[in-house]
């Protein structure tokens, strides 16, 4: 595993940010870092793919949202090169292109081309935290699913670590009311790739509004889109998912059908 070397190279030239906390691991900025090395190590955000965002819910303000930069690799980042947005207006709050050249050398930073995808996670379903994979079981997937919209699949274990989502009938928010069963059946929409990430935006919007009970989308050719309430059931989520698309490929390609009881 790649190691962090970041906090003796900050405290070198005295980084000092209301936005950031080099002592704190829990803190989202330090928590990006760790988690992109982390899904590095898993082949999923490898040759600078993929990534994770996390917005401040235990913060002085839970409107705060952290973003990394575009094209950089992932297991290399830093905190100090994070952007921090307002998820109410989309306001720039921190742009790691002002932070002191020792650190920066003058690279020229811009946002993630993930960040509309998970604004739009932030905004349409509340999230604490989005993550953005280029796995592999997640591609292949999509690609044996090549005439579907949709992926399905039912009676394993492991879709117990999913979160049950309705609708509030009041409010007409989806809420997490409990966790999926060993018999539901999980279905995870999938959505066309575009030749730019942002341009993703409309369709994952789409599916997120036409599929109350996600926590992910499937984008062709592409990876997963995974959300939670906060980071540790964002990370959750796409580990269960990602241990559930393996399996699929591997029952898909061994002609056992993943809904029980069906031809599919
Ligand atoms: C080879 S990565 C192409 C862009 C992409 O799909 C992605 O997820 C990474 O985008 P970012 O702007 O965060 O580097
Ligand atoms: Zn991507």
């Amino acid at each position: 595993m790649s190691s962090c070397f970041c906090k003796s190279e900050a405290q070198k030239v005295k980084l000092d940010d209301k936005y950031l906390n080099l002592e704190d691991p829990n803190h989202p900025a330090n928590l990006i870092c760790e988690l992109c090395r982390l899904f590095y190590d898993n082949n999923w955000v490898t040759g600078t793919g993929g990534g994770i965002s996390i917005r401040d819910v235990k913060g002085a303000n839970p409107n705060v949202v952290y973003i990394a930069p575009s094209g950089i690799q992932k297991e290399r980042l830093q905190p100090w090169e994070m952007f921090v947005v307002d998820r109410r207006n989309e306001q720039l709050l921190r742009t790691p292109n002002e932070c002191p050249e020792e650190l920066t050398k003058k690279y020229k930073y811009k946002p993630s081309a993930c960040t509309p995808l998970f604004m739009s996670c932030y905004t349409l379903r509340d999230a604490g935290a989005c993550i953005h994979t280029h796995s592999q079981n997640a591609v292949m997937t999509t690609l044996l699913y090549e005439d579907k919209v949709e992926f399905s699949m039912s009676h394993i274990e492991q879709i117990k670590a999913l979160p049950r989502l309705a609708i509030n009938p009041e409010t007409k928010v989806v809420e997490k009311v409990g966790s999926m069963d060993y018999h539901d059946t999980l279905v995870i929409p999938i959505i066309e790739n575009t030749p730019y990430e942002e341009d993703l935006t409309d369709s994952l919007q789409e599916a997120i509004k036409n599929y109350p009970g996600t926590t992910a989308v499937l984008v062709r050719r592409h990876g997963i889109y995974v959300w939670g309430e906060d980071v540790w059931k964002a990370k959750v989520y796409n580990e269960a998912l990602d241990y559930l698309l393996e399996l699929a490929v591997k029952m898909k390609l061994a002609g056992i059908p993943l809904v029980r009881g069906t031809s599919e």
